[in-house]
């Protein structure tokens, strides 16, 4: 992942070492806290602008500046990271769902859909959901349940050099009741969402806490706005094979791309297998969003069309996946998938 030679402040889970920053500096007591960090001045039980959960992790885990805990749609918590450049990112604790990135004209670059509920009666349409520990189809929900569950933030941290502090959070899922009852297995969920300049990083590690191997699929299920479908393209992918899930989803046939953009002239549902690192979407306005990933060795691209109505000619998705080769973890090993996003001129 692209990085500066600036100092980093991050905590060390994985033998990274630096400076921890949440939870962040003592604050007064009973005061409720809003975006930014500064007090409404009026004692935090009595104001009705934030819940006392999302209070209390404003608290906890703000950084003035750069990282806020606020509520979202339906009250949902969710953590804004702000960067000096101008650019941010917002993202909702229940499925660790990235819902937002603008550039620092404030131009919005993911999709979230009509038909998004923010009420945990069903994922978050839209954004970048997280698909773990199944991208179906399969024996368990369709993307797995990770997208339905509530994460816990476990720190935030920026750069030490006050013009380039680059906002993070470091958000966490284990297992549950809910969640042995579909896969028995120990797990950690370890996922990290920055922003480094106008690019957004993701950091996506699974930790086998068992003491058998840990198998899983995975995806970052990404949705982009783009200017029109007919204008859409897809770069990157020439010569890949994929399985085109249009033509039978449980039992897809193989293809290989033949064209060096692939264009959306009716529904499109492609795994490409064994994507070496690199693909774009050319959104159509003389832009393009450059995915740069590792780890994750698959990508699919989705458009629904028409079944959609109301939303396939403004949207694809560009998901990184691990599901070809579905992943194996040894005991007290992880699996980890980075991926950088950047908005470059075309
Ligand atoms: O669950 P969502 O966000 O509606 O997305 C569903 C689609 O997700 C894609 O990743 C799959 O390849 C499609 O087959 C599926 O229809």
């Amino acid at each position: 992942m692209a990085m500066t030679g600036t100092l980093r402040a991050v905590r060390a889970p994985f033998g990274r070492s630096g400076v921890r920053f949440g939870p962040s500096k003592p604050r007064a007591a009973n005061l409720c806290w809003r975006r930014n960090a500064r007090p409404c001045g009026r004692k935090r039980l009595h104001c009705a602008a934030v819940s006392p959960e999302v209070a209390e992790l404003q608290e906890k885990f703000a950084i003035s500046g750069c990282v806020d805990i606020t509520e979202g749609e339906g009250g949902l918590p969710k953590v804004v990271l702000q960067h000096a450049c101008g650019s941010s990112a917002e993202v909702y604790l229940f499925g660790a769902c990235v819902t937002s990135w603008k550039q620092s004209s404030g131009d919005e670059v993911l999709f979230v859909r009509p038909d998004a509920k923010f009420d945990k009666s069903k994922p978050i349409s839209g954004g970048i959901p997280i698909c773990f520990p199944q991208f179906g189809p399969g024996k368990i929900q369709q993307h797995g349940f990770a997208r339905n569950l509530d994460f816990t933030i476990a720190s935030t941290s920026a750069d030490y050099q006050p013009d380039e502090r680059d906002p993070e959070v470091e958000l966490v899922l284990s297992p549950s009741t809910y969640t042995e009852e579909m896969y028995p297995h120990p797990f950690k969920v370890v996922y990290s969402i920055s922003l480094h300049g106008e690019t957004l990083n993701t950091d996506f590690r699974v930790i086998n806490e068992g003491g058998a191997p840990l198998e899983f699929t995975a995806a970052l299920h990404s949705y982009f706005e783009v200017a029109g479908i007919d204008k859409a393209k897809v770069r990157g992918l020439r010569g890949v094979e994929y399985l085109d899930k249009v033509v039978d989803a449980n039992n897809p046939p193989r293809k290989t791309q033949e064209e060096g953009n692939l264009e959306f002239k009716g529904p499109v549902d492609s795994v490409y297998l064994g994507v070496p690192g690199y693909v774009d979407l050319d959104v159509g306005t003389g832009a393009a969003i450059a995915i740069t990933f590792d780890g994750w060795e698959d990508v699919t691209v989705w458009n629904p069309w028409t079944d959609m109505p109301a939303c396939y000619e403004n949207f694809v998705c560009v998901e990184n996946v691990k599901y070809g080769k579905p992943a194996t973890v040894q005991p007290e090993d992880s699996w980890r998938g980075t991926t950088s996003f950047q908005v470059v001129d075309l």
